[in-house]
């Protein structure tokens, strides 16, 4: 199981290039990883927001639906979060981050698996205050 934060603040979403490997190098995708054994989503989402970011959060409700990737192998789900404590994310792990409103969407290159979560993120950042 693979899981993500959809970070939000101010009505955007925080968008991350990965660094790598090479064939999925500078496309986009929500900061997370895998949820090690005996470890909660939740647990897991503030290890690798933590380790990939430098920042702590707090896990809010899910985001789509689960994502079956690619090999068939894995599932990918995604949560909204909020940073905690003023926190300003440094992007430790990836090439570069973006601070994306609703109508910004679409102006990065997600990873293909994240495609359907974006499409369910973009009224949820419309709503946010
Ligand atoms: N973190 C993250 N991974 C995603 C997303 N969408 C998507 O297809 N993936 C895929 C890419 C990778 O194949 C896998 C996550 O692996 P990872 O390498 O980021 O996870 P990790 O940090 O736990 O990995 P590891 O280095 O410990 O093995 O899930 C997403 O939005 N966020």
């Amino acid at each position: 199981m693979i899981v993500g934060a959809a970070i939000i603040r101010d009505g955007r979403v925080l968008a991350c290039a990965r660094s790598a490997p090479p064939e999925v190098a500078g496309m986009y995708e929500f900061p997370g990883g895998k949820v090690e054994p005996g470890e909660s989503e939740t647990a897991a989402l503030a290890r690798e927001c933590a380790e990939e970011l430098a920042v702590r959060v707090e896990i809010g409700d899910r985001v789509g639906r689960d994502v079956r990737m690619a090999h068939g192998r894995s599932v990918l789900k995604v949560y909204t979060a909020r940073l905690l404590h003023d926190d300003q994310p440094k992007a430790l792990e990836h090439l570069a981050m973006r601070w994306l409103s609703a109508a910004e969407l679409d102006t990065v290159t997600w990873l293909p698996a994240d495609v359907p979560i974006v499409a369910a993120l973009r009224p949820l950042l419309l709503a946010a205050p």
